[in-house]
């Protein structure tokens, strides 16, 4: 994978081409404008070789992702036009390296990881729709680019506090964005999502400025492992920095209905005060859980940012981290949290690569 790094745009814009050369028919489950979803490709090619050592992650990754295809109308039959095309742009751009014994290694390699994803997707499509539809029932503009959306799903919709799912609006089909749930599950069964419009963010932007209640919305399963351990009773510090905060106010609500007594602070992070959008809510919670401390850290008036103000508090040394927000505040807050002593394996948060695209 090394060697395909230097020229994986040339690749993948070739194999995208012999695609819709080849396969006119697949144009059609591909979003119009072809730019986020053309890093996709390549970014899940190279988390698969990231975790090829370690099979449980890499075959937990490959049944996510299969099961995540489903909604794009992905078929069995999909998977060898897609490898034939891939195995074509490789053996045109990577000719340095590319001879028989390669092109054999990777059609095994990627005949075996299609297999998972295929059976995966043959599994859930047992047990759950491939995509629902939702209706929005609410919508709230909390500040100029800030909405809470709330929206009823047309049929039950399992999820665990803490994950995101994706989503595709009317206006911009096939352009699926992730966003992180903001409620733990309700007995109502409605969702509510925090999202900020920003710019050139084709989703977000419909959905903070164009939806209104009645318009229906598609969703596919939900996702993520930023979920709470149930099994330890030790403290969560939770960093929420913007939006961010959705899913740690899910976590909160969650625990709060297993009525557990762990403790768990949160720091919410924004960049004035007015982009507190959600601090009412977050203080009531605390008002009624005395398990539960809430901290703003406003950019404006504190002299440090997010991730570097919990020094001022813990120790941390036993807590669980959460950390949610903008990818430079996860990057930041990771060494933050490792230097207040808790190890890499208890820091929790959704995958980078993930979020860039969940930020349009
Ligand atoms: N599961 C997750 O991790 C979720 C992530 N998000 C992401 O959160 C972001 C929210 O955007 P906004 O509300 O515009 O946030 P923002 O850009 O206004 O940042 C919010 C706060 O995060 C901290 N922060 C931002 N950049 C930082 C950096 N480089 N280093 C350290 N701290 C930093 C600061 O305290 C800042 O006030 C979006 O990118 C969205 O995709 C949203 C929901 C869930």
């Amino acid at each position: 994978m090394g060697e395909i790094g230097p020229i994986a745009d040339k690749v993948t814009s070739y194999f995208y081409a012999l695609l819709f050369v080849r396969h006119p028919e697949l144009r059609s489950l591909f979003p119009a404008a072809m730019d986020t979803q053309r890093d996709r490709l390549l970014k899940a090619l190279l988390t698969a070789a990231e975790h090829i050592d370690n099979p449980p992650v890499l075959v937990e990754y490959l049944q996510n992702l299969g099961r995540g295809h489903r909604k794009y109308g992905t078929r069995p039959e999909h998977y060898p036009a897609v490898g034939e095309c891939l195995i074509g742009a490789l053996s045109k751009y990577a000719t340095g390296i590319w001879d028989r014994e390669t092109e054999a290694a990777w059609v095994r390699a990627y005949t075996t990881m299609s297999q998972v994803m295929i059976d995966a997707a043959a599994t859930d499509e047992l047990r759950a729709p491939a995509w629902w539809h939702a209706e929005v029932v609410a919508h709230d503009l909390r500040t100029a680019d800030v909405a809470v959306l709330t929206l009823r799903p047309d049929q039950p919709y399992p999820f665990l506090a803490g994950q995101y799912a994706s989503l595709e609006t009317p206006w911009w089909p096939r352009v699926w964005r992730h966003y992180s749930f903001a409620s733990a599950p309700r007995s109502d069964g409605l969702l509510t999502f925090h999202v900020k419009a920003v710019p050139a963010g084709w989703v977000s932007n419909s959905l903070v400025h164009r939806a209104r209640p009645g318009d229906v919305v598609r969703l596919g399963p939900a996702g993520g492992s930023m979920t709470v351990d149930h099994t330890r009773d030790n403290g969560l510090l939770c960093l929420g920095g913007g939006t961010g905060i959705a899913p740690v106010k899910a976590m909160v609500e969650d625990l709060a209905e297993r009525s557990s007594r762990r403790p768990v602070e949160v720091f919410y992070g924004a960049r004035t005060d007015h982009d507190l959008y959600d601090i009412d809510t977050l203080l009531r919670l605390q008002q009624s859980h005395p398990w539960l401390t809430v901290r703003a850290v406003v950019d404006q008036r504190a002299h440090v940012q997010l991730p570097d103000a919990i020094r001022g508090y813990g120790p941390w040394t036993e807590y669980d981290a959460y950390l949610s927000g903008p990818p430079g505040m996860i990057r930041n807050g990771i060494p933050a949290l490792r230097a207040a002593g808790i190890p890499a394996h208890r820091i929790r948060h959704d995958s980078v690569e993930e979020l860039v695209v969940a930020g349009d």
